[in-house]
């Protein structure tokens, strides 16, 4: 841990990451993640409004839930924007950005000055470097208009600058309510207290800046993966209104709860993430050739059991949160 006033190491490009032959080997319980670029690429209104820094192009997550009103869209966008497919195509690409970023983060030490509040070093600032590297990034990225989109929910609301863009209005086929639902003062102290410390190692290897912007990447990952339980929750509020209305007017939490729930979906989520983490996070030779037995970046356990335990639970507590409110005037 840096003491107060003392700089953080600095990372140096070169710096080689730790080699963690099972950092995660004492995992036991829940967690996950996410990634920058895939971010970037993320909200629909994002996609749209700022084209210029979208990535590809040819990702799915942006262009699937909100599009901008006024455009002459067909009746028939937003029942394709809403189906339930639709938004379960989405989850399931965030898996990739949030099972890559993992492996990435899985790489370095815990890095403790990365989260001391009093040893940034950073004059001016009072706060972690996480927070310093979180709270600059936001206020950037709420520049460039990513939090008008719906699907977007930053960690610090009360430091975003204004967009200097001209705004674009979307169409939100969300209701209101969704406004006020953010978790991710939930999400921060899971991935903070129990994902990534079961995720990497103990100590520090140097590299606080390189470990912070693994973590901020994951965290909008999950921040966006968890707040799609909204746009979850409209598709199934649309599909049965009357099921669902009886349900929110008596105020029952635990019959929404059971009516959101796919058991035999969540299974084949934790199947799918199993197999995405011992594909990605296999060691390849360097020349490409077979190896009896590759040895792994990261325990896919740990995957699985970051969404059986907190991502999915997670997604269903927005779900059952919005429902709540979903009659609202
Ligand atoms: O796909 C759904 O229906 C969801 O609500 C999403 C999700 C998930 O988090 O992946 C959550 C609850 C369901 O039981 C299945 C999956």
């Amino acid at each position: 841990m840096a003491s107060p006033g003392s700089t953080p190491p600095v990372d140096s490009p070169l710096a080689k990451p730790q080699s963690t032959s099972s950092p995660l080997a004492n995992l036991q319980g829940t967690p996950a993640a996410h990634h920058f670029p895939a971010s970037l690429r993320l909200g629909p209104a994002v996609a749209a409004s700022v084209r210029p820094l979208s990535a590809s192009g040819s990702r799915a997550p942006d262009a699937v839930l909100s599009k901008p009103s006024g455009g002459g869209g067909k009746k028939s966008d937003e029942s394709d924007v809403l189906s339930l497919d639709s938004i379960r195509r989405t989850l399931i690409q965030l898996e990739d950005t949030i099972i890559f970023n993992l492996l990435e983060r899985s790489q370095f030490s815990y890095n403790p000055a990365a989260y001391d509040r009093n040893a940034s070093g950073i004059a001016g600032f009072n706060g972690s470097l996480i927070e310093y590297l979180i709270q600059g990034t936001e206020k950037l990225h709420a520049m460039v208009g990513r939090y008008k989109s719906p699907d977007e929910h930053p960690f610090f609301p009360e430091k975003l600058l204004e967009p200097v863009l001209p705004s674009v209005q979307y169409k939100n086929v969300l209701h209101h309510a969704a406004a006020s639902i953010n978790v991710n003062k939930q999400i921060w102290d899971v991935y903070f207290d129990d994902l990534l410390p079961r995720l990497v190692g103990e100590g520090s290897d140097g590299n606080c800046g390189s470990s912070a912007c693994c973590d901020a990447t994951i965290l909008q990952a999950l921040s966006k993966r968890i707040h799609y339980g909204m746009f979850v929750a409209e598709a199934k509020f649309r599909e049965s209104p009357d099921k669902y209305s009886a349900a929110i007017k008596a105020k029952d939490e635990d019959k929404l709860m059971e009516m959101l729930t796919y058991k035999e979906v969540e299974e084949s989520v934790k199947r799918r993430v199993r197999f995405k983490a011992l594909t990605f996070g296999r060691v390849v030779g360097s020349d490409a050739s077979p190896m009896a037995d590759p040895p792994l970046k990261m325990e896919p356990d740990l995957v699985v059991e970051l969404y059986d335990k907190w991502l999915m639970p997670l997604t269903k507590e927005v779900e059952v949160h919005y429902l709540l409110r979903r009659l609202d005037n």
